[in-house]
């Protein structure tokens, strides 16, 4: 049974309630604008104002479509009519073991907000961690010269067998348990891998627009996956659109912390995640990227990066108290304090 697979199904015909949700989030992109001041670049005179508060709309996204599948997994899960991994207990447990060992030595912080959360929801996230991570590895990590288009392909195909209760490894074994248990959809994790392949041939962003897709891809996709696990409060009144589009922004909030603490790491590698029209407007190129310098332009231009993952930050806020109760806490946690 898909007990603890929650998808609100409030319709998305925009009712008092979202209404309340949208419009606070666009009075906090507002009060965000006031807040950024206009200030004086020490070498070239005015320093310009970055767009932060823009909003990328989801229509492309297809966020509508994920929400609706996941909608009818939950149905499925209803009518018991979820598919049921049959696997061995002693041989699940030690798969999740090595996933929560994989997530305690990557991601400190992300293991810590998992210890908070009931124990089947520890688990998933183990799971679905150590099998992002290891693909992130596979593009990022020592090895990554040999990645190849078909490398992808294989762990694309790999995803299907998890998904078809086939897996391939016991660290997939672990994730075959979660998307049974939680009736998660395959789409978000092909979209995640699709995100692993632009980083094979697309290392500069023109501008934020291509480094949202990008983010999207990567991080966004977490959210989706993560919002039936975290669980939707059944008092829930607004539609279940308006959480995942939060889940999406709190996963690229996430991603440009992400980003603008690996400059100096990417740049060895040779990739720059920061929009390129942006840097040129703040009289920065690639070159002051790759000499590691920090100059004023530099200091001013990171700062307005920095006000724009706080502006994500903010956006995905809300969506937080419209999960389960019981993970308000843990995703809390999971966000700098500092504002
Ligand atoms: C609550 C909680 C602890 C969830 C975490 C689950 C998680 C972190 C999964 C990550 C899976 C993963 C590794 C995917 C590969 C793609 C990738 C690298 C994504 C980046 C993560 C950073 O991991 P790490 O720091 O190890 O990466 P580097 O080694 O530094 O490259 C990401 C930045 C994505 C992180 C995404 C989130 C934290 C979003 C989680 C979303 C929710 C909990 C839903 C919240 C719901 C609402 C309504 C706000």
């Amino acid at each position: 049974m898909c007990s603890k697979f929650s998808v609100s199904t409030t319709p998305c015909n925009y009712g008092a309630n979202d209404a309340r949700f949208l419009q606070s989030e666009t009075s906090v992109a507002r009060k965000r604008a006031q807040g950024i001041k206009a200030h004086k670049c020490s070498s070239s005179g005015a320093i310009p104002r970055l767009s932060i508060k823009e909003f990328i709309p989801h229509t492309d996204l297809r966020v509508h479509e994920i929400v609706e599948r996941q909608s009818q997994a939950n149905n499925l899960a209803k009518q018991d009519a979820c598919r049921r991994a049959e696997m061995n207990p002693k041989l699940l447990e030690e798969a999740y073991k090595r996933c929560r060992n994989i997530c305690s030595e990557y991601a400190r912080t992300y293991y810590l907000a998992s210890l908070l959360m009931t124990k089947q929801r520890q688990k998933a996230i183990w799971a679905i961690y150590a099998w992002g991570t290891r693909i992130d590895e596979m593009v990022d990590g020592p090895n990554a010269v040999y990645m190849s288009k078909s490398f992808l392909d294989r762990w694309e195909e790999r995803l299907e067998d998890i998904f078809d209760g086939r897996p391939y490894d016991i660290l997939d074994a672990a994730l075959t348990d979660t998307v049974s248990n939680f009736c998660l959809d395959i789409k978000s994790f092909k979209e995640m891998i699709e995100g692993m392949r632009m980083d094979t041939w697309k290392s500069r962003y023109k501008n934020f627009q291509e480094l949202y897709l990008y983010c999207y891809y990567v991080a966004g996709t977490t959210g989706i996956i993560t919002v039936p696990v975290m669980g939707i409060a059944a008092e829930s009144s607004v539609c279940a659109k308006s959480i995942y589009n939060a889940a999406i922004h709190f996963g690229i909030a996430n991603q440009l912390t992400n980003i603008l603490r690996d400059v100096g790491e990417d740049a060895l590698r040779g990739r720059i995640y920061l929009p390129q029209d942006e840097l040129e407007q703040f009289g920065l190129s690639d070159d002051d990227v790759f000499a590691r310098k920090v100059t004023d332009n530099w200091i001013e231009f990171m700062k307005e990066q920095i006000a724009r993952a706080r502006f994500y930050y903010s956006l995905a806020e809300q969506g937080i108290s419209h999960l389960d109760k019981a993970s308000h806490w843990p995703v809390s946690t999971d966000r700098p304090s500092h504002r």
